[in-house]
């Protein structure tokens, strides 16, 4: 058994972390790492952990951790992270970012989370875990910068339609909605029960730290600097996250043909979904679940496409894929602790 370590104890990802690698067969959570709570257990917190989790938090001690554990799950704010792995790139310990700090370049990263960038050495070592496009760079990492997650639904459906020469890179749009539990459990306005519940409000429009993240790795895919118009609606739901992007189409295609190249792209990967033509994806359909779901449908009227993503984001689109990413790191069978499927009804 490997011995893992997660940062950011009692936040909304770490306690997903908790609750999916309670059934993997190789990783043993040794140590959770809390700043606010450490001393108390983390039922104090979540009673829901009752007589599950009853080992104590603790306080951050990197050189105790170096030499006691094997893998660091880091699921704290952005910000923290790039503060931390610098002290574990010279040890045998495998870290894993579930925040924004090394998606972006440090430009990128100064400009959209307003903060100063992790150092250069260590953000060139970080592979992005986009665990179903990003593969066989994972298999070597020693750092994932695990997607956000809205990025892992748009990018999970517009790289395979970019690297194939599917689409138009210029004009495309993101319509993007999700659940309260992306924010956090944090205390805000916006996720004040009287504002989020029956009420769909967009936000952050134009200013969102997810656009050069989803710019960035697209434009991997594609011949020139792929640039998207991307907006986030947050949701009267607690989990679950859908994207449903529309592209100009290069060539004629119809929605059979496009669904078929795609089951091809992801035929390798477990947790793609491709939906058979006439079903649109749907946030239930993947809750509690690592799937990713995709439907598409061309219009062949206007020669354009609208492809739909969904996924849980604490699962996909956050703890899932981290494990996912732990799993391909350490050659084990990559849907290893993974194996939930969807919560319905
Ligand atoms: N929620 C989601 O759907 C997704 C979240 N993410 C990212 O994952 C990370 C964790 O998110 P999430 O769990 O939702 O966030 P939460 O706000 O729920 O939890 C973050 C936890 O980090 C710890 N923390 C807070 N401030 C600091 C600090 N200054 N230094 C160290 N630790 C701190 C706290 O735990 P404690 O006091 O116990 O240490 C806090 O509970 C974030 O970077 C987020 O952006 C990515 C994809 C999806
Ligand atoms: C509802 C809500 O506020 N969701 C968050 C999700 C961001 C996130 O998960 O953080 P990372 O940037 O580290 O990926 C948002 O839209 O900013």
């Amino acid at each position: 058994m490997k011995k893992a370590a997660i940062i950011g104890g009692t936040g909304y990802g770490a306690i997903e972390l908790i609750r999916l690698l309670q059934s993997h067969k190789e990783i043993e959570i040794t140590k959770i790492i809390s700043q606010s709570q450490a001393g108390e257990e983390l039922s104090a917190t979540y009673p829901h952990l009752n007589g599950i989790i009853t080992k104590e938090m603790e306080a951050l001690n990197t050189e105790e951790l170096e030499k006691e554990i094997d893998i660091l799950f880091l699921a704290a704010p952005a910000g923290v992270a790039k503060n931390i792995i610098p002290s574990f790139q010279d040890t045998s310990v495998q870290c894993i970012d579930l925040s924004g700090d090394f998606r972006l370049t440090s430009e990128e990263y100064k400009e959209w989370y307003g903060k100063e960038p992790a150092s250069a050495d260590v953000l060139e070592k970080a592979v992005f875990g986009l665990s179903d496009i990003f593969t066989e760079e994972i298999k070597s990492a020693s750092i994932i910068s695990n997607p956000g997650c809205f990025p892992t639904a748009a990018l999970s459906a517009l790289i395979p339609l970019i690297d194939g020469n599917k689409i138009q890179t210029e004009g495309i749009r993101i319509d993007a909605k999700t659940g309260i539990s992306g924010a956090g459990k944090g205390l805000s306005e916006k996720a004040h029960f009287s504002s989020a519940n029956e009420n769909v409000v967009p936000y952050k429009i134009g200013q969102h730290q997810h656009i050069p993240e989803i710019e960035r790795y697209a434009s991997q895919f594609a011949d020139n600097d792929v640039k998207v118009s991307f907006t986030t609606h947050l949701i009267p739901m607690t989990r679950g996250l859908l994207c449903t992007i529309y592209a100009d189409l290069k060539s004629q295609e119809t929605t059979a043909s496009i669904l078929d190249y795609l089951q091809e792209y992801y035929q390798e990967k477990s947790f793609v979904r491709i939906l058979p033509e006439g079903h649109f994806p749907a946030t239930k359909g993947v809750t509690g679940s690592n799937y990713c779901d995709i439907g598409a449908y061309v219009d062949e009227r206007t020669n354009s496409i609208v492809i739909a993503s969904a996924i849980d984001n604490l699962v996909k689109g956050a703890a899932g894929q981290a494990i996912h990413n732990a799993n391909l790191m350490n050659g084990w069978d990559e849907t290893m602790g993974l194996e939930f499927i969807p919560v319905f009804p």
